[in-house]
């Protein structure tokens, strides 16, 4: 017989995302709940390892669904990228007696989940927490939505500046491995091009798209290019080689960083984040452990943190489509 759960962790961990609070909140809450003690782990698995730990109630969530960040805060520990670093973070757990963990996070959180929980055998759940929306299982991470709104927004404002220029712009947006952010918000805010690490489409074809652009009457044109985008060595580079190749156009560059992660979640990210946190605590009482809870078709799955980060991440094909038919 499955022994019964009494104390549940939680930590948010790798780059933060809008959301994250809403997801604590909410595996607090199904902890109190279900009469679980529920304690918060600061900082990551770094606090694991530094026995960073504060018991958590339901009051000690409140005020915080609208806000974003973590309040756990986050880090990305190097040594619990360790053996011995991971050997003092489970000593640390059963002398706090903590029996399960859930960690919201991305796809190195969920490596890092399945690698604990083969050393010591130790449940873990994972939340979907990223803006890079790369993880496999799930439709929607948690903060991409809000990540995209963000970037959408952005892009309006330097579409002014662009028009009322005649320039192009090349905006850098976030994913070092992912294209999701590049082309969804690529097609909200309605950009020429969309540079993404999934496929390289080389810089004839860049400059081929440009050229007939100007040729079909456009004035000012903007590209967004995710970070890991393999087409320029790097984003600077790729804007002088355009202005090298093609004259009549002005380039200038902008990278829009971190406040791609910042801001009050978006509501479709906190009602995410409550329903994954409470799929989470369910999963653990129903004794599952090694995997991650998701979205699909709208409803909760759980699938093994294995699949959840395999492979390279896909991009989809429609969406490609719909990017070069609306930017002709
Ligand atoms: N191979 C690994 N072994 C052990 N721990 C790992 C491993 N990979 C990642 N981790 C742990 O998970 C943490 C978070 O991973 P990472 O920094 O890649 O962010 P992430 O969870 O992918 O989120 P995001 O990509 O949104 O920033 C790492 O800092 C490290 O502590
Ligand atoms: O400055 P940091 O925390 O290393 O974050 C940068 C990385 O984090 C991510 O935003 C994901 O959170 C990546 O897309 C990006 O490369
Ligand atoms: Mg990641």
């Amino acid at each position: 017989m499955e022994q019964k759960i009494k104390n549940i962790g939680v930590l948010t961990s790798g780059g933060d995302a809008p959301g994250m609070n809403a997801g604590i909140r909410a595996v607090v809450r199904a902890c109190a709940y279900h009469k679980i003690k529920c304690t918060g782990v600061f900082r990551g698995y770094q606090g694991l390892i530094d026995n960073d730990f504060e018991e958590l109630n339901a009051r000690s969530v409140r005020n915080i669904i609208n806000r974003g960040g973590t309040f756990l805060k986050s880090a990305r520990s190097r040594m619990f990228m360790t053996e011995k670093g991971r050997a003092k973070a489970y000593e640390n757990l059963l002398s706090q007696e903590i029996d399960a963990l859930v960690v919201i996070g991305g796809d190195g959180t969920f490596t890092g989940a399945t690698i604990f929980n083969k050393e010591h055998n130790f449940p873990i759940i994972g939340i979907p927490g990223t803006i890079d929306n790369d993880i496999r299982g799930t439709d929607y991470t948690i903060g991409y939505d809000t990540a995209l709104n963000t970037v959408v927004e952005a892009i309006d404002k330097i579409r002014d500046t662009a028009n009322s220029h005649n320039r192009l712009f090349l905006v850098e947006v976030m994913g070092r491995d992912a294209g999701d952010i590049a082309l969804n918000a690529g097609i909200g805010a309605g950009a020429e091009e969309i540079l993404i690490p999934e496929e390289n489409l080389g810089t004839d074809r860049l400059l081929e798209s440009l050229k007939r652009s100007r040729k079909s009457g456009k004035t000012s044109s903007i590209i967004v290019v995710a970070e890991g985008d393999q087409i320029g060595k790097n984003i600077f580079e790729l804007a002088e080689f355009i202005e090298t190749n093609l004259e009549d156009y002005e380039v200038r560059v902008t990278v829009l960083g971190h406040i791609q992660r910042g801001g009050s979640p978006s509501c479709y990210d906190r009602v995410l984040a409550s329903r994954l946190g409470i799929g989470a605590v369910d999963a653990l009482i129903d004794g599952k452990k090694d995997i991650m809870v998701g979205i699909k078709d709208k409803k909760i799955t759980f699938v093994p943190f294995d699949l959840a980060i395999s492979g390279e991440n896909e991009i989809d094909i429609d969406l490609r489509r719909v990017a070069d038919i609306t930017s002709i």
